[in-house]
C-alpha cells in the first residue's frame, strides 16, 4: 500500500495552513509533529478528504482518493482533534451508532464493539452513557471507533489530548501493537508519544515539513547538542533569556537545567546526548 502526498496545499483567505507537501507513506507507523497553528490538522482533514486542497492531491496505489470515493473511505479510520460524542448514548450505543454510519453488518458491529470496548479497557463501562466519561475515556472511546472498519489506514488527530500519563503509556502500547500492514499517522505536539513507536517523524512547522525521518536519524540534527549545567538562582533570568533551555529543576541554591546549546553555554556545562525533545524545543522554543 502506498499513500502519496503529491504537492499539497490548503489556503483559507489570506492564511497559508499547508504549502507544498510531498511525501510517500507506506505501511508503518507515522508521527506527525508539530507546534499548534503548524498545519497537521489541515493536512490529515486533506488526507481524509474532509478539506479540499488548494493544490495537489492524494494518491493511494496511484489513483486519486476523492476519485475512489467509498472505496477510499472504507479503508479509513479517523479520530478527529474534536470529536463529537453523543453526550446521552452509552459506549456501547455509541460504536453501534457509528458503525451503522460506516454500513457494518449488525452482527459484526455487535462482536467489533464488544473486542474493541475491551482493547481500549472500557468493557466494564460499555453500557455508562458517554457523558458521564472522563476526557481520557472519551478519547479512548474516539479511538475505538476509529477501529470499528478495522482501517488500513488509520489517522489520528491529537490522540493522547486529555489522557493522564498511565493511559498515554497504554496508548503508545495499543498501537505500536497494532498489526504491521497498516499506516498509521498519529498527529501531536508531544514528542514522547510519538518518540519510540514512529517508523518515521515528519517534522511540521508553518504548513511545511522541515524535517523527515526516523527519530534516531532526526536527533542527529540538533544543531550543536544538550548541555546539562548549574546556574546559581541570581544568575537564572538572565541565563533563562540568553539559552534555549529543556528542562529546568530548582535546587537550594542553584537551577539545574538542560540547556540545546552550538556551543558551552557556561563554565562547567556537561555535554549530553541530544533528545527529540531537544531538536523539538530547538525548532519550536519561540513558538511555546
Ligand atoms: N477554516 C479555517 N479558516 C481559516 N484559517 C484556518 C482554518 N483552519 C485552520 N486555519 C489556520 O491554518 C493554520 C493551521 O491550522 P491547523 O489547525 O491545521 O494546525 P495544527 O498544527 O493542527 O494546530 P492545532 O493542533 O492547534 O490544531 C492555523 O494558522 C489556523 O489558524
Amino acid at each position: 500500500m502506498k499513500l502519496e502526498l503529491e504537492r499539497l496545499s490548503k489556503q483559507f483567505k489570506n492564511k497559508i495552513a499547508v504549502e507544498d507537501v510531498s511525501t510517500v507513506l507506506t505501511e508503518g507507523i507515522y508521527g506527525f509533529l508539530g507546534a499548534n497553528g503548524a498545519g497537521k490538522t489541515t493536512l490529515i482533514q486533506m488526507i481524509c478528504g474532509i478539506v479540499e486542497p488548494t493544490a495537489g492531491e492524494v494518491k493511494l496505489d496511484g489513483k486519486n482518493t476523492i476519485s475512489m470515493g467509498e472505496d477510499f473511505r472504507d479503508l479509513l479510520g479517523y479520530l478527529p482533534q474534536e470529536f463529537g460524542y453523543t453526550p446521552g448514548f452509552t459506549a456501547k450505543d455509541f460504536m453501534l451508532y457509528i458503525s451503522s454510519i460506516k454500513g457494518l453488518e449488525p452482527r459484526f458491529a455487535r462482536k467489533r464493539t464488544e473486542e474493541l470496548l475491551r482493547l481500549v479497557n472500557l468493557e466494564d463501562e460499555a453500557n455508562h452513557k458517554v457523558r458521564t466519561f472522563s476526557g481520557g475515556m472519551k478519547r479512548r472511546l474516539g479511538i475505538a471507533q476509529a477501529l470499528l472498519n478495522d482501517p488500513r489506514i488509520l489517522i489520528l488527530d491529537e490522540p493522547t489530548a486529555g489522557l493522564d500519563p498511565k493511559e498515554r503509556v497504554y496508548f503508545r502500547n495499543l498501537i505500536s501493537g497494532m498489526s504491521r500492514d497498516r499506516i498509521i499517522i498519529i498527529s501531536t505536539h508531544i514528542v514522547s508519544d510519538i518518540e519510540y513507536i514512529s517508523d518515521r517523524i515528519l517534522v511540521m512547522k508553518k504548513g511545511r515539513f522541515i524535517l523527515d525521518g526516523p527519530a534516531e536519524e532526526l536527533v542527529r540534527e540538533v544543531d550543536g547538542g544538550g548541555w546539562e549545567c548549574a546556574v546559581p538562582r541570581k544568575e537564572w533570568p538572565e541565563f533563562e533569556q540568553e539559552q534555549c533551555i529543556v528542562n529546568a529543576h530548582n535546587r537550594d541554591h542553584v537551577v539545574e537545567a538542560r540547556v540545546v546549546s552550538r556551543k558551552m553555554p557556561r563554565e562547567g556545562a556537561r555535554m549530553v546526548e541530544p533528545t527529540l525533545e531537544d531538536l523539538y524545543l530547538e525548532y519550536f522554543g519561540d513558538e511555546l
